[in-house]
């Protein structure tokens, strides 16, 4: 019996052996496959880069008719929302004070005032009274619009489709505007100005790439640094997870792309630093939507000099987002295009602005149309249009106010407007101005703007001076429309269209 014993227990303690060495085994087995292992290969495999943080340079700003291009804005599923619930940002300025030390604009080579700033004289729509009685507008015309002939033709030609008449406005615009004086008749007040030297947009991006290093240095190339290290433990995954939050991707987006890159690691088998590269490239391209229109709806309803319709395009946001900068770059870029603009300064609430937009179009010889600190943002917009269609430009840009006291008030004042100026023309183009170095505070504003108005394009700002370059995937996400536009810096041209393929490629340098 002592030897039978004795026998079990040596077999119990051999099964007992067996068992946890199987269990070493597999738990080591196990922890290699959550760990991938990096190593340099020979050549780059990524055939498809556009070259070191190079933007595509051949690109410019697509342009567009009315009516094409992009379908209404998808509703971002509510789901994917992200955090912004509860934060303050509207019916007040963008981050920065806008009051304290403002007027960067110092710093942008403005040429001297024109001296024909002169009082107010006339009305461009006293034929139409009814929507325009509140404000005592004021056409300043500054240059001679260059006619048809003598435009550049170097884009697509103009939709030759033009929209059905729309009819002027029957009653007034709306009940509160006060009854005026009524205007006087306009002249012209200006002298032609030597109109600036305008960069062509093609190339341009090229120039620029530069001015997003600070995303680069930061974001680009941290991911790529810890996605190319070697071993990539948890610790590494939670790494990257940081690096994308602190550049503004937002946690939905951040959560997509981590478990994209983690699934597709595995499943390629990829290995290199080059390998990686293109992964991280396409994961973050494919997250921009590159499918999206961000042609900007600029070009006129048929020829306006037969007959056709100036485009619409209202530009909407904060104060200080860079509204009426960005308002006066999108100018140049169809000027430099050969088209005609007539800019609306419609930002009656700080008499500043509005001079600031009548100097960026005396800048390109583009007439302006201002109303007096206070007027009726509404009726000046609608005088612009008028005016517009009645000269015969491409392209009618209206600067709208940002800052109100309340969120109902700019509510109410924005819908106002768009519902004001649709009495008299389509809106083709409704442009988001957001600064990309305001964080949630920008995505608050952006989906406040969205529910008052269809907003069909965003511009992100001041992307030069931010870390932050996330912010882009994020507010398309938020939204659901497309970022069309770029700030990259203060100079007269630093307004690049967005690409996804050359943002990634600027990032990942
Ligand atoms: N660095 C940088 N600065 C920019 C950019 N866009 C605008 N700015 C600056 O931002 C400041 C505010 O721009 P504005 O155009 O006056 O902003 P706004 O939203 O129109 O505000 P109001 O003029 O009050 O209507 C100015 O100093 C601009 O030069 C950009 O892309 N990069």
């Amino acid at each position: 019996m002592d030897g039978v014993t004795t026998t079990n227990v040596i077999l119990i303690i051999v099964v007992a052996l067996i068992v946890l060495g199987l269990l070493i085994v597999g738990g080591v087995a196990l922890n290699r496959r959550r760990r991938i292992s990096l190593s340099r290969s020979e050549e780059r495999t990524d055939s498809t880069e556009a070259g070191p943080g190079g933007y595509r340079t051949e690109s410019g700003i697509s342009l567009s008719s009315g009516g094409t291009g992009t379908a209404a804005p998808p509703e971002p599923p509510a789901g994917e929302r992200t955090e912004v619930e509860g934060q303050p940002g509207v019916g007040d300025d963008a981050a920065v004070p806008r009051d304290a030390e403002r007027r960067d604009i110092v710093d942008v080579p403005l040429p001297e005032q024109s001296t024909t700033e002169t009082a107010p004289t006339s009305s461009a729509t006293e034929s139409d009274t009814t929507a325009t009685e509140s404000v005592e507008p004021v056409v300043e015309s500054v240059t001679e619009i260059p006619t048809q002939d003598e435009r550049p033709t170097t884009i697509e030609p103009p939709e030759t489709t033009a929209p059905p008449e729309t009819p002027a406005p029957a009653e007034p615009a709306e009940p509160e505007a006060a009854p005026t004086a009524p205007p006087e008749q306009a002249e012209p007040t200006a002298p032609p100005e030597p109109v600036e030297e305008i960069e062509p947009t093609a190339g341009r991006l090229e120039r620029l790439r530069g001015h997003l290093s600070r995303s680069r240095s930061t974001f680009g190339q941290s991911l790529l640094g810890l996605l190319g290290a070697g071993d990539l433990d948890e610790d590494s995954w939670e790494e990257i997870e940081d690096t994308l939050l602190m550049a503004d991707l937002g946690a939905a987006t951040t959560t997509e792309i981590i478990e994209r890159l983690r699934s597709e690691i595995a499943a390629r088998g990829v290995r290199t630093p080059e390998q990686v590269r293109a992964l991280l490239r396409e994961v973050l391209i494919d997250t921009l939507d590159p499918t999206m229109s961000r042609s900007v709806r600029a070009l006129p309803h048929g020829d306006p000099a037969d007959g056709g319709k100036p485009a619409v395009v209202l530009v909407v946001g904060v104060n200080g987002t860079g509204k009426t900068t960005t308002t006066g770059k999108l100018a140049r870029v169809l000027v430099a295009d050969g088209r005609t603009v007539l800019l609306g300064a419609a930002d009656t609430f700080r008499a500043a602005a509005v001079e600031q937009l009548a100097t960026w179009g005396e800048r390109v010889g583009a007439e302006a149309v201002r109303g007096e600190e206070g007027a009726d943002p509404a009726s000046v917009a609608f005088d612009s249009v008028q005016r517009g269609s009645e000269t015969g430009v491409d392209a009618v840009l209206v600067d709208t106010a940002g800052r109100l006291h309340t969120k109902t008030g700019l509510m109410d004042e924005l819908g106002k407007v768009k519902r004001v100026v649709e009495k008299r023309a389509q809106v083709d183009e409704v442009l988001l101005v957001l600064d990309a170095t305001t964080g949630q505070n920008g995505l608050t504003q952006a989906r406040v703007f969205s529910d008052v108005v269809d907003v069909t394009g965003i511009v992100l700002t001041k992307l030069d001076g931010t870390a932050k370059g996330g912010i882009v995937f994020q507010v398309q996400r938020e939204l659901g429309v497309p970022v069309k536009l770029v700030g990259l810096g203060e100079g007269a041209d630093h307004l690049a269209p967005f690409e996804p393929e050359g943002f990634v490629d600027a990032l990942l340098g």
